[in-house]
């Protein structure tokens, strides 16, 4: 064959990737049944899979993301957006069918924030007259509209926003206003140029009194002509390292009046004479925060689910040196050291996968009580949000990155898909709540939670190992084999938290016994802080994944591997924590010299059904976007075609040979002379 045929891609899928398929021990399809949710779940998001890909520019919207330039992306990013609307519409789907399609086309699309933010603001933040009128519009795509709360100055304290919202009885309206540079909404996604309405988060000024923050309904641009309304000005924000596809924007709000009904008045009220009324507390306002933070944590599944898809394809099909002098050289996948560096994340996505499925149940159903009007569930529901897309963020966004260098050098590359996976996944552990600050918070429930039950409450929910009557504890391990009991590693999850969580409450309370204030004492201790919620948000996810393996109506096949990863995910968790368990005395030196033996036989234990395991998440290659990641495995013809797609190739000699080369050359050659 000529070098020049050598894009061609084989019909046939890479031998050494079909050799990883027929040793799997168990049926793919029985695993992505159970991962969709049942068998008739993934024949629907088959059927959405085969609607939206029979579309070319669905297609094409990959490519134009990977080769195109920024501009070109966000124009591809809006037609994205409106025909995924259109076929929304048409389809009349579910919220279900929707969030399947957005997993399948890359989340990221000009007016994503419209289903993301601007609808369930409204569906959690109005009233029911408001949402005749609001909502309808908004779902029949009369107007598109974001949700723009962070400002230049504030993203994380919402008690500092600025942008104001002063209400004038006079005319009843409310006036919005930026006072000061800071005050600018900054970071809003689809603000800069897609949206044409927005919920504005203001502080409400009453009669001459501060309320706290407040949504409004703003409109930003003519729904005739597209340009900013007087008083608005609105633009992009400028280029980013990732997550080209949404406009993130600014906005300066001048004097801009709106009417009193354009504030969203489910939770507070403000009456035509500017009397304000709370009907709830004023982080029922947070709630559409809540809804994101299950949402960014699925989300993290999507990524590490997709990442350690292509990671672990490439790894069985590259070849690279001799693990026996005497054999072909080695796939990748055959190296311990490559193991430890995907089947940590592979783990991870399972964990993740069962993790946030409870949360996502948990959430519906507080979710139910709270719009009637019952809070009593909010704040466990903070937490155990907050807790998940911390947890979930923060690992993923580690392990992505571990698993793209595993790629060597093609993991660099555009074409392999996990670069730009690195950079989409890497502003997930800042949004929605920065990660420290959502640690944070979940480090203040858990103080709460141990002073109610050291005052003898029973304690329910997430947190119900604080009140547990603890005898004194004595390891589960006696043997390495001991070591691979799911229940004892999740006893050995929730003593280590249980004894982290009472050491910095110890703390906390001796340094304000003797003298300091309580913020300070609290500022003292907030590293200590944030280690207690990760001691209890791992334990949480570790419990979590060991449930779900325990009750799985699976084939023993299935179960037996499930097992094996949902060991290794907590072993592995333990080893790379093992000074936090030391010092816990959750176990000794003699229980880690096991553990790190069980983990190494772990890799070697799910070493063969690697790649079914993520053949199992079923990733359309359209989806999935790489050049080493492919179903069949032809990793080099596909990164050699990719070559074809690149505007640098288009031409023989570039431009640039003209202007600037040529004359060079030519000046270098003469001066030889
Ligand atoms: C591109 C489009 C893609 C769309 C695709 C479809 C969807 C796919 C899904 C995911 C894809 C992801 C793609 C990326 C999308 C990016 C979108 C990003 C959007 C944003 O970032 S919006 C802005 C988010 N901003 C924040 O999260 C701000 C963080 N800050 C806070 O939440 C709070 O200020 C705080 C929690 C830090 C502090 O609260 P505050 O009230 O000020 O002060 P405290 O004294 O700490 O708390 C008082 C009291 O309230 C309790 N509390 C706090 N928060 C809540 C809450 N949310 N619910 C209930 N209770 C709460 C707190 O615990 C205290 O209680 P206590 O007094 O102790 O009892
Ligand atoms: C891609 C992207 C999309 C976004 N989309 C939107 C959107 O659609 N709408 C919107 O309104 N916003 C959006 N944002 C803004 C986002 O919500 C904020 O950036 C985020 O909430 C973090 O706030 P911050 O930027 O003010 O960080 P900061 O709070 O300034 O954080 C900086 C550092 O300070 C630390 N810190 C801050 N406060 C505390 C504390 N109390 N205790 C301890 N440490 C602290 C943090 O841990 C962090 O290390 C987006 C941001 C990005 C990057």
């Amino acid at each position: 064959m000529s070098y020049l045929e050598f894009g061609a891609i084989p019909l046939q899928v890479n031998p050494d990737l079909q050799e990883e398929r027929d040793q799997a021990s168990f049926h793919v399809t029985e695993l992505t049944h159970i991962i969709d949710g049942g068998a008739e779940k993934t024949q629907l998001r088959k059927r959405l899979e085969k609607l939206i890909y029979s579309d070319p520019d669905f297609r094409r919207f990959p490519d134009v993301r990977t080769f195109g330039t920024k501009s070109e992306f966000y124009g591809a990013s809006v037609l994205k957006s409106i025909k995924l609307f259109q076929l929304r519409k048409e389809h009349q789907w579910t919220d279900e069918e929707s969030d399947i399609v957005h997993s399948l086309v890359d989340h990221g699309h000009a007016l994503g924030l419209h289903h993301a933010m601007f609808i369930p603001a409204l569906e959690r933040l109005a009233t029911d007259e408001q949402k005749a009128k609001w909502l309808t519009i908004a779902k029949q795509y009369k107007i598109l509209g974001t949700y723009a709360q962070t400002e230049l100055g504030h993203g994380t304290y919402l008690q500092g926003l600025e942008t104001t919202a002063t209400y004038d009885p006079g005319t009843q309206e409310f006036i919005l206003n930026t006072p000061t540079i800071s005050a600018m909404k900054w970071w809003p996604g689809s603000l800069g140029k897609s949206s044409n309405y927005a919920i504005v988060l203001a502080t409400l000024i009453t009669r001459g009194k501060r309320h706290g923050m407040h949504p409004f309904v703003v409109q930003l641009r003519s729904l005739e002509d597209h340009q900013p309304l007087p008083g608005i000005k609105v633009g992009e924000i400028g280029a980013k390292m990732g997550t080209l596809s949404t406009d993130n924007g600014y906005l300066i709000l001048n004097n801009i009046r709106i009417l009193r009904e354009n504030m969203l008045m489910k939770n507070a009220q403000v009456s035509p004479d500017g009397t304000f009324t709370a009907s709830a507390p004023n982080q029922a306002n947070y709630a559409t925060m809540v809804l994101l933070r299950v949402r960014i944590s699925e989300f993290a599944y999507t990524n590490i689910s997709k990442a350690v898809t292509i990671g672990i394809r490439y790894s069985a099909v590259r070849r690279q040196s001799k693990l026996d002098p005497e054999e072909k050289e080695a796939k990748i996948l055959e190296y311990q050291t490559q193991q430890y560096k995907l089947f940590p994340g592979l783990a991870l996505a399972y964990a993740i996968l069962f993790s946030t499925k409870l949360l996502k149940k948990k959430y519906r159903e507080a979710q139910t009580e709270i719009m009637k009007g019952n809070l009593q569930s909010l704040p466990e529901l903070h937490c155990e949000t907050s807790g998940s897309k911390a947890f979930c963020t923060e690992h993923m966004l580690k392990e992505v990155e571990i698993i793209r260098q595993s790629c060597g050098g093609h993991g660099y590359l555009a074409a392999s898909g996990i670069g730009m996976m690195t950079s989409s996944s890497a502003p997930l552990v800042t949004v929605e709540g920065e990660n420290t600050v959502m640690y944070l918070q979940v480090a203040r429930y858990l103080l709460k939670r141990f002073s109610n039950a050291k005052s003898g409450e029973q304690i329910e929910g997430c947190t119900s190992y604080l009140s547990m009557n603890h005898a004194p504890y004595l390891c589960p391990f006696l043997s390495e084999k001991d070591c691979r009991n799911l229940s004892s590693l999740c006893d050995v999850y929730r003593y280590r938290a249980f004894i982290v969580i009472s050491r910095v409450v110890r703390t906390v309370q001796t340094d304000i016994k003797d003298g300091l204030p309580q913020h300070d004492a609290f500022n003292k201790n907030l590293v200590h802080l944030v280690r207690a919620a990760r001691a209890h948000c791992y334990f949480n996810v570790v419990k979590d994944f060991a449930e779900a393996v325990k009750e799985l109506d699976a084939s023993i096949q299935i179960c037996t591997v499930l097992i094996s990863l949902c060991c290794f995910f907590a072993v592995h968790g333990i080893v790379e924590n093992s000074g936090d368990f030391l010092q816990t005395q959750t176990i000794g030196v003699e229980q880690l010299k096991w553990l790190k033996n069980l983990q190494t036989s772990l890799l070697a234990e799910i070493r063969p059904n690697a790649v079914a395991l993520v053949d199992a998440f079923d990733y359309h290659d359209i989806t999935l976007t790489s050049a080493l990641g492919s179903y069949d495995g032809n990793a080099y013809e596909r990164l050699y075609q990719s070559t074809e797609k690149d505007s640098m190739n288009s031409q023989e000699v570039h431009s640039s040979y003209h202007t600037y080369l040529k004359p060079f050359i030519q000046e270098m050659n003469k001066a030889k002379l």
